[in-house]
């Protein structure tokens, strides 16, 4: 079945930090061509409307951008009820508030429930991609997955596996992690458009025995992704020193057990010693930048430019990390980041951002051929946005000239108020109520 979206198209064909705007197709009339849920062309409509039979349903979306769907490279389904938790850093946060909201996964329907708000938000966000953290429950993971594949949308996931540091109900073992997670994977990985990821939580809440029983599942399953969190914050820092005293570096613990490769997404990575930069970057790893997390917690700032260091460049990935994070939308995500670099002397460029969130994103989580790009043969997630969608952007955006400067719009003062729809794989996922 073929369809089209019209509307002023927008995506990236490489890196803006290497090739400036030339990375950047953008076509004022333009023309996105769906069949069976994969892209045949993107370009300009009065060209690609010659090409399509008559009767071809096509959604009208001028004025409005339609970008690829937004990629989220790291968030917490069960953390939804967790958001807006008031005065804690990380570990009293987990403590507190977190690992008392995942207890409830171990209810079914609680999880299902769960799942099926988180992905109605993401969508309405225009997120269409994220590679997300179920709870230690393996049915955490099964409703998630059940609820994604009955959409339709491309997302990575995995249980959590914590088998110390946690109350009791949370754990799992070494043992059973391994057993939950390899059964998970054979169920899920790779039906339909879902995907696996091995999800150790974090040092902290791994026995040495559990690092490599997910080292052995990621050499077993080199097809699946590995998520954890490292060096978020000083006092987490410090417990995984005393934890693991014959390891001098935080990234050093993971390399130890075969979980710092190029298919490993490292949550944060705020307070990283020189030598850690080295090693990372030896291993391939991506660190996962989640900005309003970072400044919500208190817990740094992300040091973009130290990343893109000749000596030791280390792969980028951005997110929102719902709980931790305040925002599901990737526009706001954005703009936090720009305003954490900032801070920092640096600066993150209109194109670098939109480019972030969605090649960028495809790119660190090995899924460029798949999404995040309007290129033919990749999938057919789009989201249209609205860069006057409020009255205040209406009036801001009578005095844009240029694409840059209505992107900078976007994700300065932009949320899910400017996503006027979402589709996936071709399909209206989401549509904004009428005004
Ligand atoms: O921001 C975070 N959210 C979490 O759930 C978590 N677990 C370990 N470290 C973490 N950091
Ligand atoms: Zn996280």
């Amino acid at each position: 079945m073929i369809k089209a979206i019209r509307g002023r198209l927008l995506w990236y064909a490489s890196d803006p930090e290497q090739d400036g705007a030339a990375a950047r197709r953008y076509h004022e009339d333009g023309l996105l061509v769906v069949a069976d849920g994969v892209i045949r062309a993107a370009g300009d409509a009065a060209d690609l409307l010659r090409t399509l039979p008559q009767d071809t349903p096509i959604a009208d979306h001028r004025p409005h951008l339609v970008v690829p769907g937004f990629i989220d490279a790291h968030i917490h389904y069960p953390q939804t009820q967790v958001v807006a938790s008031y005065g804690a850093t990380l570990l009293d946060w987990l403590e507190r508030y977190t690992f008392v909201e995942e207890q409830r996964f171990a209810d079914a329907g609680h999880a299902a429930e769960a799942a099926r708000f988180f992905l109605d938000e993401l969508l309405r966000n225009g997120t269409t991609t994220a590679c997300v953290y179920c709870t230690v429950h393996p049915g955490s993971a099964e409703a998630f997955f059940a609820e994604s594949e009955r959409r339709g949308t491309r997302m990575l996931a995995g249980k959590l596996m914590m088998d110390r540091g946690a109350p009791p109900a949370l754990l799992d073992t070494a043992e059973s992690g391994y057993r939950d997670t390899r059964a998970l994977i054979e169920r899920w990985h790779g039906r339909g458009r879902q995907l696996y990821v091995i999800s150790p939580r974090f040092a902290l809440t791994s026995s040495e025995a559990q690092l490599e029983a997910a080292g052995r599942l990621a050499r077993e399953h080199p097809g699946c992704l590995v998520q954890t969190h490292i060096s978020e914050n000083l006092r987490e820092i410090e417990a995984v020193a005393a934890l693991y005293p014959a390891d001098r570096l935080y990234a050093a613990i993971y390399d130890r057990f075969g979980l710092l490769g190029p298919r490993s997404l490292l949550g944060h990575c705020l307070h990283l010693a020189e030598e850690e930069f080295g090693l990372i970057h030896a291993r391939g790893a991506v660190a996962v930048f989640c900005p309003t997390s970072n400044t919500f917690l208190g817990s740094g700032l992300f040091d973009w430019g130290r990343m893109r260091d000749p000596r030791h460049p280390i792969r980028i990935a951005v997110a929102t990390d719902i709980g931790g994070g305040t925002s599901y939308s990737m526009l706001a995500t954005m703009g936090e980041a720009y305003k954490v670099l900032h801070l920092q002397g640096q600066s993150l460029s209109p194109d670098a951002a939109f480019h972030a969130m969605t090649r960028g994103n495809a790119v660190a989580l090995g899924l460029e051929d798949l999404v995040g790009s309007f290129g033919p043969g990749h999938e057919g997630d789009a989201v249209v946005l609205d860069s006057a969608a409020t009255p205040a952007m209406a009036r801001r955006r009578v005095r844009i000239r240029t694409i840059e400067e209505e992107l900078f719009l976007l994700t300065t003062m932009g949320d899910d108020r400017s996503v006027v729809a979402t589709y996936v794989a071709g399909e209206l996922a989401h549509r904004r109520a009428a005004p």
